[in-house]
């Protein structure tokens, strides 16, 4: 059984459709992303899923279940990242997830395991409503998952971090990861999605672009890597004539070549003599790919 099956999902909200007709499968173990520009629809498809609303149209089950009428039984199987007011502000970062792990159920160890895997041993004894917003994020990420749920959601998790909370976050999503659980990740940044996600599904106005590892997705892309070759300035006339080559132009840097095959090229301008020492490849990457799917540039 998947954890997740959505299938033929509508939404309108005052006569706009924002959800058309959106199939989303999520396998089990799979870390799974849904992105899309703003407004595309990822958390309202999310909130459906999690029976926070109901869809239009369609159906969702979630473990196997409906998620509507909402059901104790389900939600406890489940970890949802709450919003930072549904925190207890006034007590401390430990009371706060050590009472969420005796909701649930879960082992106060695991409530201090967490809290050491997060990071957050530093403001243990603080309380919540005095820690910044990426301690707050850290601690909401740890109380949906303190109870080891079978479906974890994350939605957005490293919005309004800066560089070093959110490369943080992610290393300890990453660590997470290797638990098994069943993630759906939204997010805006396409390079956590390279880094975590298994599989990704794009979303745009409403509807699923495509659904596919982020691998899959960059090698689809029809556009060619290119090649920096710090040493070659004087060969571009020699790699100009070579098949494999698409174009090529001098920058300041050395020779950019442009090339469909990376292994093709690099044998082609071994052959012909071309220095290649120090060379930069940069392929495709999940941006070009989006913006091949969608014709839109990615913005995050
Ligand atoms: N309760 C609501 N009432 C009316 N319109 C809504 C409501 N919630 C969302 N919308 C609209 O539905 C569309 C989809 O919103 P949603 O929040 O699902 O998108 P999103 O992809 O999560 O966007 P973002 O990346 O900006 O968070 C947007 O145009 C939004 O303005």
């Amino acid at each position: 059984m998947q954890p997740v099956v959505v299938l033929g999902v509508c939404q309108s909200y005052a006569g706009r459709q924002v959800l058309r007709d959106v199939d989303l499968v999520v396998e089990r173990g799979a870390f799974h992303g849904v992105i899309g520009p703003n407004g595309a629809g990822k958390t309202t498809l999310v909130e459906i899923i999690q029976g926070a609303r109901r869809a239009q149209a369609g159906s969702v089950e979630l473990l196997g279940r409906a998620p509507l009428p909402r059901d104790p039984r389900l939600l406890v199987r489940v970890g949802i990242q709450p919003q930072a007011t549904a925190f207890f502000s006034r007590a401390t970062v430990w009371e706060h997830l050590s009472a969420i792990a005796a909701i649930f159920g879960a082992s106060q160890a695991r409530a201090e395991q967490l809290i050491e895997a997060m990071g957050l041993g530093h403001v243990r004894n603080s309380r919540v409503e005095r820690t910044s917003g990426g301690e707050r994020q850290k601690l909401a990420v740890a109380s949906a998952m303190v109870h080891r749920p079978e479906v974890l959601f994350l939605d957005e998790p490293t919005a309004a971090l800066d560089a070093t909370a959110r490369h943080d976050l992610v290393a300890m999503l990453a660590s997470a990861r290797e638990e098994g659980t069943t993630v759906v990740y939204t997010t805006h940044h396409l390079e956590e999605v390279e880094r975590l996600c298994d599989v990704v599904t794009i979303l745009d106005g409403g509807r699923v672009v495509t659904t596919a590892s982020p691998s899959a997705l960059v090698a689809g892309v029809g556009s060619d890597a290119s090649v920096l070759l710090p040493g070659a300035v004087p060969y571009l006339e020699a790699v100009t004539g070579l098949d494999v080559v698409t174009a090529a132009t001098v920058s300041a840097d050395g020779l950019v070549v442009h090339v469909r095959d990376v292994g093709e090229a690099f044998a082609a301008l071994g052959a012909a003599g071309v220095p290649t020492a120090g060379a930069q490849v940069h392929g495709p990457t999940l941006e070009d790919a989006f913006m091949d799917l969608t014709g839109k540039e990615y913005e995050s």
